[in-house]
């Protein structure tokens, strides 16, 4: 006997050579195969010789011959190529796809068959070329299994699955009805299981892609400061996130899932998802609220895939707006200084300035150390003038006038009712403040160890949360930090966190003293005067004093102290009486050489010298030193009134009071109080006039 025989009929050439491939893995040469296709004549005497007739359609049934004998025929079912079926799952839900083929059982067919496997989510539309005339306008996609020739060139997406494989079923039946061995059975089984293998393996992955993406996109909706409610295209709801829940009091696992009609119906939906067009910023009554809310309709490949509705709380909203002009104008969150500002020409400012325009051009925390009054927040602000984040704000924060118990709320903000006397609607934090601008920490030194602790958190973790809330609030600042105290000093004696300060102190910047550049002194004086437009001329003497006298406060003190000139010079000059008290006795530092023995009578007389030219005009000193050895041959003392009148070079009673306190510094002159007799006749010590001798 030989071997069984099945002809192979179809339309397409193609399906033909599928299934003739398909028979061959699963019986190999154990069957003989012969094939027909198209409308070409069929070969009579194959037909009645073939044990089976193997027919892609009913249809094919139809033009047999008439005495063909129908049980002799088996019409193939079919399956899909399982690899080919990923191109689906990209589309949306919803989406349109018309379905193309050659007869309308074989698209229903496949229809079917991909509804069954899953695809339920996709609108199939069955279309056969010629059949019925359709409107392909709203068409996102064709599919196909193999019949590209078929679509219409309108549509511009195509999808094709392959000419569709034998099914497993009918391999059996075909095996069956022919008594043949199953052997290979196998090797097709295993084909068609891997296949579906690496299918369910990719579609996990997928998913699990998709659930990645979900959690990054839920922890995004949760830290934003608005109520987000995002709907499907049926108007159910699928995201509700935290500020929703807390601005409507409603739980999101009590809304998720539900139709915005039974939980928001106030928000209107329907009309956003009818005109597909975007709603801002309108105001509406929502469960006795008045919220600001905006409707987005999302539409992804032409589809409408539901609408995200974003809303705040208009009470909320103005709050903010206000606290943050008020604090705008309070703390002055723009700057007043820039590079320009920063007066000076010495080797130390310039080099200081130098270095700080670096610093502005990078985004590093900066760390500037100095006396009181160098200019330390002058600094601060030129460097955030100058760097990239001039347009976002500059909060300054001063440590040393915040209370230990007020600070961390200042600093990152409250939550409503978070304590006794908290402000409804919570509050905003300095950090919060300066998202996007710098803050600048002055009198770090002065801070609390406890809030240094906070401190080094948020610069650790660029983001705060507000005292008693429990969502974290990203925030992009830069840090400028700035001390008069020796941190290194207070961190040996566990007064300064250590971790703290080198998270400061990334780029360092030292202000000079201004006992340091005392060459810049009568430009500051120059530039103070020009700024109150006021002209001053200063003796060499007042000169001599200022220059000599140490500036503990700085350029802040003297600011102030051009200020106190401005108000009581009454002329055009300076005079050494119009010097403060404490400028004027000011103790000037004595040469070395004057404190000791060590050296001769000549060099300590060029000492002398030396030291009292610096302090004015020799001449005058020797004017008063002539007047005083006269006197003192007498064995006389004298008062400063008695002086000042002997003088031939006349002298103002503070330029006396001056010239004395110097010769008297270095040991040329004596003073003892005057004694004067009181009224009730007894003898009184008077300590503000004073008798000189040598
Ligand atoms: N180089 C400068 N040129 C002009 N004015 C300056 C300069 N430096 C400081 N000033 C002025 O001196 C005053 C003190 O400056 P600033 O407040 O920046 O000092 P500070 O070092 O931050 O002081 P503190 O340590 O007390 O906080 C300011 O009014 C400022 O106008």
């Amino acid at each position: 006997m030989g071997r069984p025989s099945i002809l192979l009929i179809t339309i397409m050439e193609k399906v033909c050579r599928t299934f003739e491939s398909n028979l061959r893995m699963f019986f190999g040469t154990n069957v003989q195969i012969y094939t027909a296709h198209g409308h070409r004549e069929l070969d009579i005497q194959i037909l009645d010789k073939c044990d089976l007739i193997l027919v892609s359609s009913k249809n094919v049934l139809t033009c047999l011959p008439k005495s063909f004998d129908q049980n002799r025929a088996l019409i193939a079912r079919r399956t899909v190529h399982m690899p080919k079926l990923e191109q689906l799952m990209d589309l949306a839900p919803g989406t349109h796809c018309l379905f193309v083929s050659n007869t309308m059982e074989t698209v229903e067919d496949a229809i079917q068959l991909l509804i069954r496997l899953g695809f339920d989510h996709l609108h199939f539309i069955p279309y056969v070329p010629g059949e019925r005339r359709m409107d392909l306008e709203r068409i996102d996609v064709a599919i196909t299994h193999g019949l590209r020739e078929l679509i219409p060139e309108t549509i511009e997406k195509v999808i094709d699955l392959d000419t569709r494989p034998i099914d497993l079923t009918t391999i059996f039946d075909i095996a069956r009805q022919l008594d043949l061995p199953m052997e290979k059975a196998h090797f097709y089984t295993a084909e068609f299981f891997r296949d579906f293998v690496r299918l369910g393996r990719n579609l996990a992955n997928s998913v699990n892609n998709e659930k990645r993406l979900n959690q990054k996109l839920e922890s995004v909706f949760n830290a934003v400061h608005e109520g987000i409610i995002s709907t499907d295209e049926m108007g159910r709801i699928t995201v509700f996130n935290e500020e929703a829940e807390r601005i409507l009091k409603l739980s999101a696992e009590s809304c998720i899932g539900k139709s915005y009609l039974d939980v928001v119906p106030e928000l209107k939906l329907d009309k956003s998802i009818q005109s597909r067009a975007r709603e801002s910023n309108q105001l509406l009554e929502i469960r006795n609220l008045v919220l600001l809310v905006s409707k987005v309709p999302m539409i992804l490949d032409g589809h409408l895939m539901g609408v995200v509705v974003t809303f705040q709380d208009v009470t909320i909203v103005q709050r903010n707006e206000q606290e943050i002009r008020k604090k705008s104008s309070s703390l002055g969150l723009t700057t007043k200084y820039s590079f320009g500002h920063i007066i000076g020409v010495s080797g130390s400012i310039s080099s200081a300035k130098h270095v700080a325009v670096k610093l502005a051009n990078s985004d590093f925390t900066v760390l500037i150390t100095g006396e009181n009054g160098t200019g330390k927040e002058v600094f601060a602000q030129a460097i955030h003038r100058h760097s990239t984040r001039r347009d976002g704000p500059f909060v300054p924060v001063n440590f040393a006038g915040l209370a230990e118990n007020l600070a961390e709320s200042e600093l990152f903000g409250y939550e409503e009712g978070s304590f006794t006397g908290a402000k409804k609607g919570g509050k905003m934090g300095l950090f919060e403040l300066a998202h996007n601008g710098t803050i600048f920490l002055d009198e770090i030194g002065d801070a609390p160890l406890s809030i240094q602790a906070a401190l080094l958190r948020v610069l650790q973790e660029r983001q705060v949360m507000r005292v008693g809330g429990n969502r974290v609030i990203p925030i992009n600042v830069r840090v400028i930090a700035a001390t008069n105290r020796n941190l290194m000093d207070m961190m040996s004696k566990g007064a300064f966190r250590e971790d703290l300060y080198y998270r400061l102190n990334v780029l360092p910047l030292n202000i000079p003293n201004l006992r340091e550049r005392r060459e810049d002194l009568f430009i500051l004086i120059d530039y103070f005067l020009h700024d109150k437009r006021k002209q001053l001329q200063f003796t060499p003497e007042v000169k001599d004093v200022l220059l000599n006298y140490n500036w503990p406060g700085n350029i802040r003190e003297l600011e102030n102290f051009m200020n106190y000139l401005i108000v009581i010079v009454e002329g055009d000059t300076v005079q050494i009486e119009h010097l403060l008290e404490r400028i004027l006795n000011y103790r000037a530092t004595l040469p070395a050489s004057l404190d000791s023995n060590a050296r001769g009578k000549a060099d300590e007389r060029e000492d002398i010298l030396h030291f009292l030219a610096r302090h004015g005009s020799l001449m005058d000193y020797e004017n008063i030193l002539t007047i005083l050895w006269n006197f003192s041959k007498r064995q006389e003392r004298v008062g400063r009134s008695v002086l000042c009148s002997l003088l031939s070079r006349p002298m103002s009673e503070s330029q006396i009071r001056y010239k004395l306190t110097i010769l008297n510094r270095c040991g040329c002159v004596s003073s003892i109080p005057r004694k004067t007799t009181s009224k009730n006749g007894l003898a009184a010590l008077n300590d503000s006039d004073k008798e000189f001798f040598l």
